[in-house]
């Protein structure tokens, strides 16, 4: 029996060919379809192709009971539920490079236009009016850009900004001195581009840690007379600030390409003559509709014909019996490689992953790349997976190294991951005791025994009398229970360092009010 391929947002004919030649494949074209009527057809489905306007809910994931594959004709997978996808096992397969040219010249035609008012001159010259002096622009030469996220759009908009003359200035987690040299950019924080910039443009997709980045505290470090592009995803920037900001006189101008909710006909943003603005075009040309349409039906039809993918976003399937063995692991190596990714300064050059005991007679492959996964999630967002954490830390320059040791310190097994970054070494090891679970027990040279899981306070600090009691005082103030502690020093009087374990996440202030304590070198707050 054929397989049957639905497309239910517009995609291009061309793009699509792949699919109507391949043998054995039925593709029914059915756009603009409700919610409704989409679930009560995808039961039929064995894969289903989106750009970003179908939105691919857990409800029809639920009722796909043949679906096999979706896929994204684009970069932002924010339309489909990856979690439900994963649960009902589906894989997902995006197109990430099909659209990067058209998403940057797409940026730097908002530019332009919001520098010169471009869109404010046009409309009013249709309405008849000649006014050469509500419409007088500013130059981009000599200006300093800030580019928030670093990925393959946003260097594209580095380099074409850097051909306007202008001076660049970026933030990306990823973003390391010897890239920006090579790039020929300054980098900084988040918040030196803030202050620095004339114009901030935002390349990040939408997750936990970019939502409303730009908010109303970054508007206030901004330059007066400031102005913002937005081009990758709505709520990056928060909305009601920016429309704050551009009243007050703080942003003299903004451009959007994408909002908090879509479609945004009747937004108050809209109203500003301060913004301008394009329903959600950035990947709307000819050549990238093309061109991801091509990927995503390339990669259709190599998953309903031979099972592989090139460009997977969610879990893949791990072989049965290698995965029965594994599984217990699982949950060890990617709160260690989290864990990691809050304690470690700066970005990591090195990961190394020693497995000992009873690891050493496991297929490890999996756990490592589940490892790289804890570590490159926090920053790169829920697309990171199993199948490309290796590649993603390859592209970023990230050497992994996997090891067996003998050296169990004791422990039955022992999975232990060391990241080393421009700033020094960070070692954490884990173990899974029998009937207990798994535990971290080693933080550089520390022995502790914390349990992976929840709210954590991570503090360094000098070995002195009464720290454990001031930090326990700070803690009752800000009436924060503390579930467990651990406590570990070098030597008497050196360094030392604690892991507290805390029933919720603490607060801004709670943490700057510890770091105040004299003998904290450095507070971290992890959600594991
Ligand atoms: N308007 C449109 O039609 C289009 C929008 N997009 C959107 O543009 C965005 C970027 O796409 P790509 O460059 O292809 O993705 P990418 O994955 O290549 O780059 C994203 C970058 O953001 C960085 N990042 C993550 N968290 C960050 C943080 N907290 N601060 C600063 N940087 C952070 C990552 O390290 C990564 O380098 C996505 O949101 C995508 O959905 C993409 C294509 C078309
Ligand atoms: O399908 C589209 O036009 C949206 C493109 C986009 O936003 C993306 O690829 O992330």
């Amino acid at each position: 029996m054929a397989y049957k391929v639905l497309i239910s947002d517009p995609l291009s004919e061309e793009g699509i060919q792949p699919l109507r030649e391949a043998e054995n494949l039925e593709v029914d074209v059915k756009t603009n379809l409700s919610a409704d009527e989409l679930a009560d057809i995808i039961g039929d489905y064995d894969a289903l192709l989106v750009r970003s306007q179908t939105k691919v809910t857990r409800d029809i994931i639920s009722k796909a009971s043949k679906l096999k594959i979706i896929g994204r004709a684009g970069v932002g997978v924010d339309n489909i539920d990856l979690s439900a996808a994963t649960e009902y096992g589906v894989i997902v397969v995006n197109a990430p490079d099909g659209n990067t040219n058209s998403a940057a010249e797409h940026t730097i035609a908002m530019l332009m236009s919001l520098a010169r008012k471009i869109p404010q001159a046009y409309s009013a010259l249709k309405d008849g009016k000649w006014d050469r002096k509500t419409h007088v622009g500013v130059e981009l030469k000599g200006k300093t850009i800030g580019v928030i996220g670093m990925g393959r759009i946003g260097q594209e908009v580095a380099y074409r900004a850097k051909g306007q003359r202008m001076k660049v200035i970026a933030y990306d987690p990823f973003l390391t001195k010897e890239r920006a040299d090579k790039l020929g950019i300054d980098y900084g924080s988040v918040e030196d581009v803030v202050i620095a910039s004339d114009f901030i443009t935002v390349h990040t997709p939408l997750i936990k840690e970019t939502k409303h980045m730009i908010n109303k505290e970054a508007f206030e470090k901004m330059k007066d007379g400031v102005r913002i592009v937005n081009c990758a995803r709505g709520g990056i920037i928060d909305e009601d600030a920016l429309y704050h900001a551009i009243q007050s006189g703080k942003v003299a101008g903004a451009a959007l390409d994408v909002f908090e909710e879509e479609p945004a006909t009747d937004h108050r943003l809209l109203e500003l003559p301060q913004v301008i603005a394009t329903p959600h075009l950035g990947a709307s040309t000819v050549e990238a509709q093309e061109s991801v349409a091509i990927d995503v039906s390339h990669d259709v039809v190599r998953y309903l014909t031979e099972g592989v993918v090139k460009n997977p976003v969610n879990l893949p399937s791990v072989p049965k019996d290698v995965m029965n063995k594994i599984e217990p692991y699982f949950h060890l190596s990617e709160k260690l490689g989290t864990f990691l990714t809050h304690v470690t300064e700066g970005t990591a050059e090195e990961i190394n992953i020693s497995y000992s005991g009873e690891l050493t007679e496991l297929e490890v492959a999996p756990l490592t790349r589940n490892t790289i996964k804890g570590l490159l999630k926090r920053h790169l967002g829920d697309h990171v997976n199993d199948v490309n954490a290796s590649y993603l830390a390859e592209k970023r320059g990230i050497h992994v190294n996997e090891n067996r040791t003998s050296s169990t310190k004791g422990f039955t097994n022992l999975l232990k991951v060391e990241v080393k970054t421009k700033h020094g070494t960070r070692t954490v090891a884990g173990t899974l005791l029998n009937g207990l679970g798994a535990r971290i027990v080693q933080v550089d040279n520390y022995s502790v025994d914390v349990v992976p899981e929840g709210y954590l306070v991570f503090i360094s600090h000098n070995d002195r009398p009464g720290v454990i009691g001031k930090v326990g005082n700070a803690f009752a103030e800000n009436d924060i229970n503390i579930a467990s502690m651990q406590v570990g020093r070098s030597d008497v009087g050196g360094n030392a360092m604690m892991i507290i374990s805390v029933d919720k996440q603490l607060e801004k202030e709670e943490l700057e009010q510890l770091n105040q304590i004299t003998e904290i070198n450095n507070v971290v707050a992890i959600e594991l």
